[in-house]
């Protein structure tokens, strides 16, 4: 019998949050096309060839919002995988409180602060009532979604906590 492995395919993303200093806001911003278009997320994209994953987050919060972000504090990585699709998206979520420049709504994003405990659920995607507890909370994580091909169903999750950010890179969701 020939067993069929779906080979899994990576391609990195970054998801930068944009707090006030005594952590009770978040800056969010309103996709205005492509890929989770009408929903409400922090700043970010596609890593591209010759960036490092953090270089990629200050410029996608630049092209997006037109802020400059000092200093990124990594929180996690967040996989998704959609049923059908070999392609794993890994997202790599920091966040900051130090940000500089005048705020703009660009081409992708209109943005807009959120009270931290007045989100708007019903317009973001689906796995963000499920980890950010653990972000608000200040936990490092990695946790992996399993989405219909929908873009909306979760059919399931898991995740695991680290001590530290170094430790996420030896973390394996599957033992
Ligand atoms: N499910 C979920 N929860 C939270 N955040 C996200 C998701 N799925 C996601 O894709 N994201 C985040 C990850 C990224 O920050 C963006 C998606 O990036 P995208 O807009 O596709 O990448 P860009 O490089 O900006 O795209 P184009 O400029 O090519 O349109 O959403």
């Amino acid at each position: 019998m020939v067993e069929i492995v779906e080979q899994e395919l990576h391609k990195l993303y970054t998801l930068v949050y944009v707090l006030n200093k005594d952590k009770t806001k978040i800056l969010l911003g309103l996709k205005k096309r492509g890929f989770g278009k009408g929903r409400w997320n922090g700043f970010g994209g596609k890593v591209e060839k010759g960036e490092t994953i953090e270089q990629g987050a200050l410029r996608e919060l630049k092209e997006e919002s037109n802020l400059d972000a000092k200093n990124l504090e990594k929180k996690g990585v967040i996989y998704f995988k959609f049923e059908g699709d070999p392609v794993i998206m890994d997202v790599h979520l920091y966040t900051t409180t130090d940000v500089s420049g005048d705020l703009i709504e660009t081409d992708e994003m209109l943005p807009k602060w959120y009270n931290v405990s007045d989100l708007p659920y019903s317009s973001m995607w689906p796995d963000d009532p499920i980890w950010h507890p653990w972000f608000f909370e200040g936990k490092i994580f990695t946790v992996k979604f399993f989405f219909k091909a929908d873009l909306e169903t979760i059919t399931g999750y898991k995740h695991k906590f680290a001590s530290s950010v170094s430790e996420l890179d030896a973390i394996n969701l599957d033992s």
